[in-house]
């Protein structure tokens, strides 16, 4: 892949006549990148991930998905991009009426898979996160974290190119949300490039990954490999490979 997962380019977001949320953000995920995105509550975390799904339009800049400047996108362009993005919504965004099972299937059904296929890879990935006893169950019926883990089940079946995680474990107690973040790694060794926005500092002070922080409407990249060396993000140009 010659192209980067993600490139934003000086982008700035703004909702109606409010204030500036985000302010000439420019940055870069490389394919197979793994990034935290970190900030206090209200910094803009889940502004940022919707311009990385279609969710939102930026007021100014460039945002480009898969080498694609999403403003050269039609509507008949999204649900080509959007297949091939997985996002976990901090409110979960469960089909009521569906099964966990059936709702972990709704990616695999859209892409065609047969019927038997999806019904042993889903109760395969509900049992991984400690779901065996609760494939029929309506998500009404499941605790909050039990339905954070069917969300994140679904958002992770299909194996997206890219995963965009909002507070995948706010939920959840420190063991299951270190097993979360795993199943993230994995899907990461395969090939994911994946961005998990979090308030869990000791969560994120346990992994090496990047993190994105936004501070004060700007973002700064910081490198825990490299510590001390946080610096301002910066756009490169779209045919070069960006950060790993
Ligand atoms: N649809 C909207 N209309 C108007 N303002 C909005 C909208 N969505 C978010 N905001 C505002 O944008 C700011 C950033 O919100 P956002 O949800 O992106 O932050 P966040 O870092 O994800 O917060 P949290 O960690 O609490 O989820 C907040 O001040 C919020 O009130």
């Amino acid at each position: 892949m010659g192209w980067l997962v993600v490139l934003f380019d000086q982008v700035s977001v703004q909702y109606g006549a409010g204030p500036q949320i985000l302010r000439d953000i420019s940055f870069t995920l490389a394919p197979g990148s793994f990034h935290f995105l970190v900030g206090r509550s209200g910094a803009g975390k889940s502004s940022l991930l919707k311009l990385m799904y279609l969710g939102l339009r930026p007021s100014s800049g460039t945002v480009s998905l898969f080498g694609r400047d999403v403003a050269s996108l039609s509507r008949r362009d999204f649900p080509a991009i959007r297949r091939r993005v997985g996002v976990v919504f901090q409110d979960f965004r469960l089909i009521p009426h569906l099964s966990a099972l059936d709702n972990v299937a709704l990616p695999l059904r859209v892409a065609g898979v047969r019927e038997a296929d999806i019904r042993r890879h889903c109760g395969e990935l509900l049992s991984w996160v400690g779901l065996a006893d609760h494939l029929g169950a309506l998500p009404e019926t499941l605790s909050g974290g039990q339905q954070q883990r069917v969300a994140i089940a679904r958002a992770v079946i299909a194996r997206p190119n890219l995963l965009l995680a909002d507070e995948p474990t706010g939920n959840v107690d420190d063991v299951i949300g270190l097993r979360l973040m795993y199943l993230f790694e994995e899907l990461n060794k395969l090939g994911t490039t994946v961005v998990v926005a979090t308030h869990n500092d000791s969560l994120v002070s346990r992994f090496t990954h990047r993190q994105l922080r936004l501070e004060q409407n700007s973002l700064r990249v910081f490198d825990p490999a490299q510590p001390g060396r946080s610096r301002p993000a910066a756009a490169a140009s779209p045919s070069s490979p960006g950060p790993a």
